[in-house]
This record gives C-alpha cells, sequence and structure tokens, in this order.
C-alpha cells in the first residue's frame, strides 16, 4: 500500500451552544480534513482544528505546512513503513503540531486498514469503550448551573468548568455548581491559563475550606509559568493537571522531573499526533503520573484518533475529555466510533472506520 496523493478539504459545524473559555469563544467547529490515498483504493483520514490561542496554528498554516512540506516527503512512501514515515513527518518541520497530528492520524488510519484491524488493536488493544466528561462553558453564574444540570440529564457524570475570568467569580461559580451537582458528578475546572499563582492557590484554597471537593484544576496559570504550576501543586490538596504547559515528550519529562503537576493532559494537536501521544503515556506510567487524553473543538475525525488511543493505554490514561463531537449539532462524520454523549464505543471495522463525510467542501 503506496502513498499517491494527499487531498484537503474544510469542515464546519455548527455547535450546539457557543463553546466559551478563559482564551477564546467560539461559534462553530472548522477542521481541515486530510485525505491521504493510496494505490490500493484505500483512504486514510486526519483532521485538525485551528487552535491558534493554544498551539499556535491557523488554517493557512495548517494547510500549507501539508501541501508544501509533509507531502512532498509522503507521497511514495509504503504504509508499512510507519515508523519511517513517522520520523519523515515528525522531522520534517519544526511546531506544526496540528498539521502533522492531522497527516499521522491518516497514516496511522491507513497502516490498521492495511492489516484490517481497528486502530486500537495495532496500539495493543483494549476495551473499546470509555466515558467522556462535557464541558461547561464560562458564563453567567445561573447559565453555568442550569447547563451543568442540563449536561446530568443527558447522562454525562463528569463536568468540566470552565473558569479563569475573574477569581471571584470564579469561586462563585464553583460553590454555585457544587451546590447543585453534588453527589450527582465530578466536577474538575479548566482555567486555561486565566489566573495567577496567587489567585489560584487563593481559589483553590477558598474552596477546599468550603467544602467544595474539586477532581482536579487545569492549567490554571499561564502556558511559560512552570514555576508558578509547581507553587499552586505543592500548597492545594487539589490535583493540578497541566495541559498548554505540556505539549511534547520534552515538556513532559521536564515536569515530572520538577514535579511541577500532577497529572498530564495529552492532546494530539499539541503532540503532533499519536507516537508522541503514546510516548508520553508511557513516560506517565513509568513515573505512575496519571494521564488525561482531551481534545481541543475539534470534530469526530480527530477525536476517534484520540479514542483508539484512550482504548489502547487506559492503564495510564484514566481520565477523558474527548467531547468535542458532544458539542457539536450534529456529527457529519460516519465512523465506526460511536459517540453518544458520555458513551463512546468503537466498532470492528479497520482503521478508524471513516465511511462517509457530510458538507466536506474539498480545497484546491
Ligand atoms: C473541548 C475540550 N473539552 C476542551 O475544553 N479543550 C480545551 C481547549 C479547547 C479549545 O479552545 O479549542 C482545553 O482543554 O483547554
Ligand atoms: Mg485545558
Amino acid at each position: 500500500m503506496k502513498i499517491t496523493d494527499i487531498r484537503l478539504g474544510m469542515l464546519t459545524i455548527p455547535l450546539k451552544t457557543p463553546f466559551k473559555t478563559a482564551l477564546r469563544t467560539v461559534q462553530q467547529i472548522e477542521d481541515v480534513v486530510v485525505m491521504i490515498e493510496t494505490d490500493t483504493g484505500h483512504i486514510g483520514y486526519g483532521e485538525a482544528p485551528a487552535t491558534a490561542v493554544i498551539t499556535g496554528d491557523i488554517h493557512g498554516s495548517i494547510i500549507d505546512a501539508i501541501k508544501s512540506v509533509l507531502k512532498p516527503k509522503l507521497v511514495g512512501q509504503q504504509i508499512a513503513d510507519l515508523n519511517h514515515i513517522i520520523r519523515l513527518i515528525q522531522g520534517a518541520i519544526m511546531k506544526n503540531y496540528s498539521a502533522k497530528a492531522a497527516v499521522e492520524m491518516a497514516v496511522y488510519d491507513l497502516f490498521a486498514q492495511l492489516y484490517q484491524a481497528p486502530l486500537y488493536k495495532m496500539l495493543g488493544g483494549g476495551v473499546p469503550k470509555i466515558t467522556t466528561d462535557i464541558t461547561i462553558s464560562v458564563d453567567y453564574i445561573d447559565k453555568m448551573v442550569a447547563d451543568s444540570l442540563s449536561a446530568i440529564d443527558r447522562g454525562f457524570e463528569t463536568l468540566k468548568v470552565k473558569v479563569g475570568k475573574d477569581i471571584g467569580v470564579d469561586i462563585e461559580r464553583v460553590k454555585a455548581i457544587y451546590a447543585a451537582v453534588a453527589g450527582k458528578a465530578l466536577i474538575r475546572l479548566d482555567a486555561n491559563q486565566g489566573w495567577t499563582a496567587k489567585e489560584a492557590v487563593y481559589a483553590l484554597r477558598k474552596l477546599e475550606d468550603a467544602g467544595v471537593r474539586l477532581e482536579l484544576v487545569e492549567q490554571p496559570v499561564k502556558a511559560y509559568d512552570l514555576d508558578g504550576l509547581k507553587y499552586i501543586t505543592e500548597r492545594v490538596h487539589t490535583p493540578v493537571m497541566a495541559d498548554e504547559s505540556s505539549f511534547g515528550p520534552r515538556e513532559v519529562i521536564e515536569l515530572i522531573k520538577m514535579r511541577a503537576a500532577d497529572i498530564i493532559n495529552i492532546k494530539l494537536m499539541k503532540t503532533g499526533g499519536i507516537a508522541n501521544a503514546i510516548k508520553i503515556a508511557d513516560i506517565c506510567s513509568f513515573y505512575d503520573m496519571q494521564c488525561m487524553i482531551g481534545c481541543m473543538l475539534e470534530g469526530s475525525i480527530s477525536v476517534a484518533a484520540a479514542v483508539h488511543v484512550a482504548v489502547a493505554k487506559s492503564d495510564v490514561i484514566t481520565k477523558i475529555d474527548l467531547d468535542g463531537p458532544s458539542l457539536c449539532a450534529f456529527d457529519p462524520v460516519s465512523s465506526s466510533v460511536s459517540f453518544n454523549d458520555a458513551d463512546i464505543t468503537i466498532g470492528n471495522a479497520p482503521g478508524l472506520g471513516i465511511t462517509a463525510i457530510d458538507g466536506l467542501k474539498m480545497l484546491p
């Protein structure tokens, strides 16, 4: 199975409700879709969102990196030479993690199709069923409480509550949501870099003293502020998770050495794809550190790839934040991964099992 062409398209999917974090407000998903074609007629699929505020990637840079840099290196390569292709992708260009992730997952899709197995089986197997949390966007307190209760009605048992806008209001937000959902759902917070280290310690201690039990707090401080992350980790009981501070294996090793965080959030758009995600999971497993697998605001092709990784690495990936498809008004992609709100299952089709994408606009 030899790569003959790489084609690109754009997929736009409206959200059920605007997605609001300390970093940005988004009304719809707009992702670059990658289709790698082969001489056998198989197609491998990948996808990348443009999360400029986190990865620095925009649609133009993703498209150009794939067309001008990655495609010329990949056309003509044999899919059976997976490790060689991964090295070509990862070594072709600095950063550009979203472009690398989209192309690399399409190669993994083809590799699993070559051996006619679902991707998670090629990654080591596992039980093809996971449970995700759902994001509660940062908003007025009453709206966040109502959104939390409606998520529980939909069957979600873990809420990822966005904060990081204003420390005083954030404390009130979390107290109000906790009062409404305690005993019915677990709460994890994500400040998306919105607090200072001192604010985070102040807020978390206030919440802890008020009896609010949080599963974890994600990325309280700026991505570059590893000392700040460590300062918080040492001073609060609530476990601290690194998200924007940890991209690839090198950052994770640094965080572990510094003891700056308790948990790592792995995202394919930060690691540059599946190979580095697996490396991070293995590093964390070696150091007895737990991981979450998360997603950006992205569609079900790339989230499906993350689901396969989550299943294969479930020994160490104990927390799941793969709610991108659940936040969408509808899913235009037919694949062997079923997203039923909190419950995500993988069927038996080879690779990612993608059979149709409605509304895909091909790029020239
Ligand atoms: C969608 C997911 N639950 C999530 O919250 N991801 C964010 C970043 C999403 C974005 O801005 O596209 C995160 O964990 O920080
Ligand atoms: Mg986060």
